[in-house]
């Protein structure tokens, strides 16, 4: 079983995140990492806070000469603002209070419609929704994007699968219901696009649909799409709900913040479908093997992989800190005010794209890591490809 923890805050010093359950063997530098983190920072219509703090990446723990180690990874990631907030965010007590005053210290009151801020308020006992945004804040998404490059990294080297992330709407610009789907081949091709999406024609209405957002102080939400390639069939299981890989891709998709929605497959279109034109119909093809001749159901049927491309959607909703600022009531005078607002991302859907990515990777990883055993990665691989090779001819 593969565990996951994270910890820090938007502006504390650093995050931490611990994965737990790794086998010896798996390929991961801090490159890895570093790049990872660096492809989570694109995407056009970021704010500003994107362009001057630096990711810092440390493995802290679990890793040797390159190699997963078995014990537990622990990737920290510093944050270079850091300096700037060590007063507001001291973890001790402060000597001198009084270095609040010139600190960056007021006490946020005026609480944001769609974010944390008044619940995290009502139910922690807080005066301040400082405390609160501090750790509902989606930096902390940069710990879930450093662990899945384990995750990832065992994926491929033990069965040779590989992730593609991309965007496929931005507010109400939409990729072609026709269009390709992105294979691994194109992967740095969607890093180079500005909002991670594979039509190039899409790819510039959605920039200028967030350039004019922009200039009406609003924000946009949209729906990324993560594919899966090569997973052998039977990860995941029908026996029990909490076993069904759909639900289990659900779960880790809708723990992203602001995701709303998840699809699998054709998720939401099927329900509009006859069964005739909904399901992928078995064949057996030129090579012997059997196959289908769609792939409605994005990979997944009866909660397991039956070894088709997977593919599930996230839908997120647009940002929640609206520069043509929403009504709110300051809760420290009850007045009726305008939310807190200092900078915000447009639109962060091409980072919530490699976020999907990696939540997926995570899911995956358990569940591979559930079919196959194995201490280290070449008895996952070989106890995988063991597993595939006894598959009777008749059901391949
Ligand atoms: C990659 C990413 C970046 C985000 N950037 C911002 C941002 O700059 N400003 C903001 O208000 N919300 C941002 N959010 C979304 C908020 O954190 C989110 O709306 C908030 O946690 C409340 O959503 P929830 O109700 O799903 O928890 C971002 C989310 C993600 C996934
Ligand atoms: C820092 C990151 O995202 C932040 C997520 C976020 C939010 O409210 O979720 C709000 C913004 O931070 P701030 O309010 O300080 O401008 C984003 O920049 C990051 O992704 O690394």
């Amino acid at each position: 079983m593969l565990r996951w923890l994270t910890s820090g805050e938007s502006h504390g010093p650093a995050l931490v995140g611990i994965l737990e359950g790794l086998p010896a063997g798996v390929p991961l530098t801090t490159a890895d990492v570093q790049a990872a983190l660096a492809r989570r920072r694109l995407g056009y219509g970021r704010g500003a806070r994107m362009k001057f703090e630096q990711d810092q990446v440390r493995l802290v723990g679990g890793v040797r000469h390159g190699l997963t180690q078995g014990g537990p990874l622990a990737i920290e990631v510093g944050n270079t603002e850091w300096p700037k907030w060590v007063d507001v965010m001291s973890a001790d007590p402060l000597e001198d209070p009084s270095v609040l005053e010139r600190a960056r210290n007021a006490p946020l009151t005026r609480p944001r419609p769609g974010h944390a801020d008044l619940i995290g308020m009502r139910k922690y006992g807080f005066d301040d929704a400082r405390p609160v945004l501090e750790r509902a804040s989606a930096r902390e998404t940069a710990t879930r994007v450093a662990l899945g490059v384990a995750a990832a990294s065992l994926l491929e080297h033990a069965y040779g699968i590989r992730l593609v992330s991309h965007v496929v709407s931005i507010g109400t610009v939409a990729v072609p219901d026709d269009a390709p789907l992105p294979t691994p081949a194109d992967v740095q091709q969607l890093d180079d696009d500005p909002v991670r999406c594979f039509d190039g024609a899409t790819s510039a209405a959605m920039v200028a649909e967030i350039d004019e957002c922009h200039k009406d102080g609003d924000t946009l939400g949209g729906v990324v799409e993560v594919l899966a390639y090569g997973l052998p069939s039977g990860l995941g299981s029908y026996v029990h709900a909490d076993r069904r890989l759909d639900a289990r891709l659900a779960g880790a998709l809708m723990g992203i913040q602001a995701i709303k929605g998840v699809e699998v497959g054709d998720g939401f279109r099927t329900a509009a479908r006859r069964g005739s034109a909904a399901h992928d119909e078995i064949v057996r093809s030129e090579d012997g093997t059997l196959t289908r001749t769609t792939n409605r159901a994005g990979g997944v049927e009866g909660g397991m992989s039956n070894g088709e491309v997977l593919r599930v959607r996230a839908a997120m909703k647009p940002i929640s800190t609206v520069p043509r600022a929403l009504a709110t009531v300051d809760v420290s005078t009850g007045e009726v005010a305008r939310a807190q607002h200092q900078r915000s991302d447009v639109c962060a859907v091409p980072p919530a794209a490699v976020v999907a990515e990696a939540m997926v990777a995570l899911v995956l990883a358990d569940a591979l890591l559930e079919k196959s055993g194995g201490d280290s990665l070449d008895e996952v691989r070989r106890n995988l490809h063991a597993y595939a090779d006894a598959v009777p001819e008749r059901l391949r």
